[in-house]
């Protein structure tokens, strides 16, 4: 094909136009993506103290080499364990309250155990992730006797109805069923976090958002300098929470475990069938539900571990790397308080 030189010339032209063409398509593409649409800065013109005045974000440089010596603040699997100086309250407070989320709270108050829930919500309204959206969750056999206690802007209770029972061990070990149901039932349409506490606590410091992640535990304070061979997990190989001797990670207090909703109904169904599963076998673990959990998180490791700054006991006399007691146990005279010993 013989084509004369104007034709020569004219295709040369149309190649650089559609050259320039995809160019300049390219180039908005881009330029529009820098501009807003992906990056969101749409008021670059902007002076920046103008712009940031509202997302400006001041505290402390994190440090690389400086930090606290005295205790390790990370597992074997990368998970943080929080101790009091290894995060910064504010900052941690000011990136999860931008994601307007709720937290249930689930404490069980079974027989005289309703006694402890006014301590347990007034002292909650004061240290208890103030400031964010909690939804407590009271399960009693006494809705009569829950008290009546003022709770902060975008906070609320519902007290759930369940049976009594005149075994402890039955009302502690339950509480992996109910919570369970309770989930499926209720919370998963009301809440994006979730804490099961134990009622005969209080809160005497600070418990913000730090302690939130995907599942979370507590080392319990009595057993954090112990060797895992005096752990007081199931020993039993006929119980569904058998744990052997050379295995284990921590000693976790069944008082406080948390996380997302689906990882804890997740935890709370496991627990509940193997709990039933014993019953089944006539073996009660050493811990009840405590015993369960301690072996459910061997083989589901925690995302965060909270430090025996979360779960401490009023009869332990404070340690050195506990800087603040943030939610202890209170002295009960069991004989009381139980319906059984
Ligand atoms: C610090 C810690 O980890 N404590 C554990 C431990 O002893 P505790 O001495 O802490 O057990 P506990 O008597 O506090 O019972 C656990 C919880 O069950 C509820 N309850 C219990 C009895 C009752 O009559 N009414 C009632 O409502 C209540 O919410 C209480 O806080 O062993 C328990 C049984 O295995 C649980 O594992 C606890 O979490
Ligand atoms: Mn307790």
């Amino acid at each position: 094909m013989h084509f004369s030189s104007n034709a020569k010339q004219f295709v040369l032209l149309l190649i650089v136009g559609i050259v320039l063409l995809l160019g300049y398509v390219h180039y908005s593409f881009f330029n529009e993506r820098l501009n807003g649409v992906w990056f969101d800065s749409s008021n670059r013109d902007i002076p920046v103290d103008k712009d940031q005045r509202n997302t400006r974000l001041l505290y402390k440089q994190p440090s690389v080499l400086a930090g606290r010596t005295d205790v390790v603040a990370v597992t074997p699997w990368l998970a943080p364990i929080v101790w009091d100086g290894t995060f910064d309250p504010d900052l941690v407070d000011t990136i999860y309250k931008s994601m307007n989320i709720t937290i249930a709270t689930t404490v069980f108050a079974v027989g005289k155990y309703v006694l402890f829930l006014r301590d347990f919500l007034e002292t909650a309204e004061k240290h208890f992730l103030v400031d964010f959206n909690v939804r407590y969750y009271v399960f009693t056999d006494r809705p009569d006797d829950v008290p009546s206690v003022n709770l902060s802007q975008g906070r609320h209770l519902s007290v759930i109805q369940v049976p009594g029972s005149n075994r402890w061990q039955e009302i502690s070990a339950r509480r992996m069923e109910i919570i369970q149901t309770a989930i499926e039932r209720q919370i998963s349409r009301e809440a994006d976090y979730i804490f099961c506490l134990d009622v005969d606590s209080k809160f005497h410091a600070r418990w913000g958002a730090e302690s939130l992640g995907r599942l979370v535990a507590v080392i319990h304070p009595w057993f954090y300098q112990a060797t895992r061979d005096h752990f007081t997990y199931e020993r039993r190989p006929a119980s569904t929470a058998y744990i052997p001797m050379d295995e284990g990670d921590y000693y976790y207090a069944g008082a406080v475990f948390g996380g997302l909703l689906e990882e804890v109904y997740t935890l709370t169904k496991v627990c509940r069938n193997q709990l039933e599963e014993d019953a089944r076998n006539s073996i009660e673990a050493a811990w009840q539900e405590e015993s369960h959990l301690n072996r459910y998180l061997l083989y589901n490791k925690p995302s965060k571990l909270l430090s025996p700054e979360y779960q401490w006991d009023d009869k332990k006399t404070k340690t050195k790397e506990v800087k603040v007691i943030r939610f202890s146990s209170v002295v009960k005279n069991y004989a009381e308080i139980r319906p059984n010993v």
